[in-house]
């Protein structure tokens, strides 16, 4: 399993960490957080445009993957390593054929293995399974069950992407379950301490480290 694909995946959430998104992202890369994704839904382009090729820069200083939410163009027009794609996305092979073929493309797969078996057909980097929990950030989002992620892990190589209401006291369980990285929104951003919580998430998998401070 590639180590960069691996650990707390943290996503951005611009309400949440409004005016702060630097700030707080470095919070939480300073806590482990090994990948980041920008997310941010407006149609504000030159904000979005500015906001990713910033959040670039700060994930490769601190030697973390930066990947896009859903915008193949601006994962390309700001060199990111990758981008996330869901089912009502561009196609993995349009991301593939403008990215190229070092790019990181994980696809959202609900909780359907046959959604991850035609995504890992297509060249697919990573399959996120969700929502595994209850989440604020999408309370509209079906649940994946654990056993579902369990039998993902045994059918697939790939690595795994658990995202949906994980906090510290749950990631343990989703880990346990075969998850490699955990896509969290609301436990970073609305954590009295990001980097206290970060931490937290990033110890599921490196127990024995710490964070830097
Ligand atoms: C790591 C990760 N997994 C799933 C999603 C959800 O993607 P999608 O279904 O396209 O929904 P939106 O995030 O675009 O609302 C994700 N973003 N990241
Ligand atoms: C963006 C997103 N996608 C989901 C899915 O199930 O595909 S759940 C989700 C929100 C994740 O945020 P939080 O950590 O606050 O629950
Ligand atoms: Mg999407």
């Amino acid at each position: 399993m590639p180590e960069r694909l691996r650990g707390l995946y943290a996503i951005t959430d611009t309400a949440l960490q409004q005016g702060r998104l630097l700030v707080s992202t470095e919070a939480a890369l300073l806590g482990g957080a090994r990948i980041v994704q920008y997310r941010d839904k407006s149609a504000d382009h030159a904000r979005r445009h500015d906001e990713a090729g910033a959040l670039r820069q700060l994930c490769h200083r601190h030697g973390a993957l930066f990947l896009v939410n859903d915008d193949v163009a601006l994962a390309h027009a700001v060199r990111a390593d990758g981008v996330h794609l869901g089912q009502g996305d561009a196609t993995l092979r349009v991301a593939r054929a403008q990215l190229g073929a070092q790019a990181v493309i994980g696809i959202t797969c609900h909780d359907s293995l046959a959604l991850a078996q035609a995504a890992a057909d297509g060249g697919a980097d990573y399959l996120a399974f969700g929502a595994m929990f209850a989440s604020t950030s999408k309370p509209q989002a079906r649940t994946c069950p654990l056993p579902v992620l369990a039998e993902a892990r045994r059918r697939f190589a790939l690595p795994l992407v658990a995202i949906g209401g994980i906090t510290p006291d749950n990631a343990g369980q989703v880990a346990a379950a075969g998850a490699d990285a955990l896509a969290v929104i609301a436990a970073l951003w609305q954590a009295a301490d990001i980097h206290a919580a970060a931490a937290a998430l990033a110890r599921t998998y490196s127990p024995a480290m710490s964070s830097t401070t």
